[in-house]
């Protein structure tokens, strides 16, 4: 609870500097309605005390106080629909929002992107910001409610000390609403990936792509299967943690109603013996009326309270995350202006967090600078997850590289990337994005740089698919943002071209570059990133990693390297290797026979 109220502190924080005059507006109107709610009581019983003691303008002044207290509070229960649930919410969550996202974006590793637990809490904080603002918002208000409540106990108990019972009996539906919340936050997280998945799943089977595939081959119905039974486990899971929880609060206030009756008997014979004014009488009454709703008000605002926590724990998770990232230990130091001996892997190993297998081991070789390396391997020998430790999405479990002799850790990661280039496996798609703008992300100092843009697009090859699009390179890259789709081909270009923006990489990384092209555009991008590969290495020392399965297009690198289940199994230029009669010379022959390929 310390947490939640050390966040929401924070936020007021967040809302006085951002929405100075909604926040005052707020709490004045919170002020005017426990004011408002507690003066309609006391202005009543003044008006009937005062009828009975023939003080007739007493008792017109206090009617009058209590008919403008309760049109004041009708007024400010309207205005605080509009003011504190919506505007404020909205102002306050939108800068929360990019808070966030500016959070997640500055993480330097994507552990949190890949692991399915992190995900999870993601997942859940998608629609968050909004939800915690309101939340907090509701907190506040629900302070105010308690005090009004604490106020008309205090009232209540001057007539009777028996009622002040009911402060005890009120906190047993207000107990029950938050275990049964526990229950609900519970099932919400655990349930999770079910949801996740059916949606996932749902998204297969409207989505264009996969549906010509599904089509083929007939696996509509298992797809549709599958997600009922995803979206039931998640419904059954979510919909019995709402029974158990509705259960709880029905208990709760049977507790409280049952002791309410009984003061109110208490009440009732008090003033039969003449111990009570009629005015105190009518003060009971209107109290009582309010509290029943004060207490109703009261559990709803930490319901709702309590289910802005469900986004909370995940919140605080991400924040508690984000602390531990940012005080894990960096490098300062700046990668080489260029390099000289090259990127060294010093008996590097690597598990994935909470896998239980290495995923490459012992992995020990020196890429030359100036060298164009290849990388090859059956499917998941660890080549990409190599790409990965290159770039620094994750670390070496085991082992270090080093960059011209000092340690990867000591350089400074953002400077380091800036001095990286890659086209990775699974690239980014940016439907609302310019094809120009998609391709300048590559490089986000020059994106508005027109012919830098231009070069990159060259280098890719992908001048043809700017020819064909309605708008040139301003064309928008999906119908849904006025603009066109591209193919995969297409798409994998203009990965590509993003790859090529920057100019000076010490590191240059295609893992899988023409995965999706057809075979003479797949010899001319390779054609052409030979040629760059040759040109950046003049000029900075660079390496070129290529990533590839299909062998011969990669046979003119300086240096092969064959992995097996995450071992360096061999090492060599392709003659080498071919002449050594080992993994690659098989793997290269099969290939040549399949495809009847030859050595370009
Ligand atoms: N984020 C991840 N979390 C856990 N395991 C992972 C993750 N990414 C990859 N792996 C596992 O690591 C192993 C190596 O994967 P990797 O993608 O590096 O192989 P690869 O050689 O690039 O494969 P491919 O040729 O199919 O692209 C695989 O067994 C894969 O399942």
């Amino acid at each position: 609870m310390t947490r939640y109220l050390r966040l929401w502190t924070e936020i007021l924080g967040v809302s006085w500097r951002h929405a100075r005059g909604l926040t005052t507006t707020v709490f004045g109107i919170e002020v005017g309605l426990v004011a408002g709610n507690i003066g309609i009581a006391l202005a009543l019983r003044a008006a009937v005390d005062g009828l009975v003691a023939g003080d007739v303008p007493a008792a017109v002044t206090a009617a009058v106080v209590a008919a403008v207290a309760s049109t004041t509070v009708l007024l400010l229960n309207r205005l605080h629909g509009l003011i504190g649930l919506f505007l404020i919410v909205e102002r306050v969550g939108m800068v929360l929002e990019q808070r966030l996202l500016e959070d997640i974006a500055a993480l330097e590793r994507i552990e949190h992107l890949e692991r399915s637990d992190y995900l999870d809490r993601l997942t859940v904080l998608r629609y968050a910001p909004k939800r915690i603002v309101g939340g907090m918002w509701n907190a506040v208000r629900a302070c105010f409610t308690m005090l009004q409540l604490a106020l008309t106990l205090l009232l209540l108990g001057s007539v009777s000390p028996w009622l002040l019972v009911l402060l005890v009996l009120a906190a047993a539906p207000l107990w029950c609403d938050r275990a049964g919340r526990k229950i609900e936050s519970h099932a919400e997280i655990s349930t999770a990936e079910a949801f996740r998945l059916q949606r996932h799943l749902f998204d297969v089977a409207t989505d264009a792509a996969a549906g010509k595939e599904i089509r083929t081959s007939q696996a509509g119905h298992r797809v549709a299967q599958l997600q009922a039974a995803a979206f039931h486990e998640a419904t059954v899971g979510r919909y019995s943690a709402r029974v158990r929880a509705a259960w709880l609060r029905a208990a709760g206030w049977t507790v409280f109603v049952a002791g309410f009756i009984a003061c109110l008997g208490i009440v009732a014979r008090q003033a039969a013996a003449g111990t009570a004014t009629p005015g105190d009488v009518v003060l009971v009454v209107t109290l009582t009326i309010n509290l029943q709703q004060t207490v109703q008000t009261a559990v709803s605002q930490l319901a709702t309270t309590m289910n802005a926590g469900l986004f909370l724990d995940p919140y605080l998770w991400l924040r508690a995350y984000l602390q531990q990232e940012r005080s894990a230990r960096r490098g300062d130091l700046p990668p080489p202006e260029r390099l000289t001996t090259g990127i060294r892997l010093d008996r590097v190993g690597f598990s994935y967090p909470g896998a239980a297998e290495p995923v490459l081991a012992d992995v020990d070789v020196l890429l030359p600078a100036g060298s164009v390396v290849a990388l090859v391997g059956e499917f998941g020998s660890g080549k990409s997850t190599l790409v990965k430790l290159l770039s620094r999405f994750y670390e070496p479990s085991l082992g270090r590289i080093t960059i011209d002799g000092t340690d990867l850790r000591d350089i400074q990661t953002e400077q380091w990337r800036r001095r990286t280039s890659a086209a990775y496996q699974d690239f980014g798609r940016y439907p609302q994005m310019t094809f120009a703008e998609a391709v300048g992300l590559g490089d986000i100092r020059r994106l508005d740089d027109v012919d830098a843009v231009g070069r990159a697009i060259d280098a890719a090859d992908a001048q043809g698919i700017v020819r064909r699009l309605p708008a040139g390179a301003a064309t928008r890259l999906s119908p849904l943002y006025g603009g066109v789709d591209l193919s995969e081909g297409q798409w994998q270009k203009t990965a590509l071209a993003r790859a090529s923006m920057r100019t000076d990489p010490l590191l240059f990384m295609l893992d899988e570059p023409t995965a999706s092209l057809d075979a003479p555009s797949e010899h001319a991008i390779f054609q052409r990133y030979m040629q760059r590969a040759r040109q950046l290495a003049a000029r900075n020392g660079a390496i070129t990693l290529v990533v590839s399965h299909r062998l011969s297009t990669v046979a003119g690198a300086d240096l092969v390297l064959v992995l097996h289940r995450g071992r360096l199994v061999e090492q060599g230029t392709h003659d080498q290797l071919m002449a050594a009669g080992g993994r690659y010379s098989e793997l290269f022959g099969l290939q040549a026979r399949a495809y009847r390929l030859r050595r370009p």
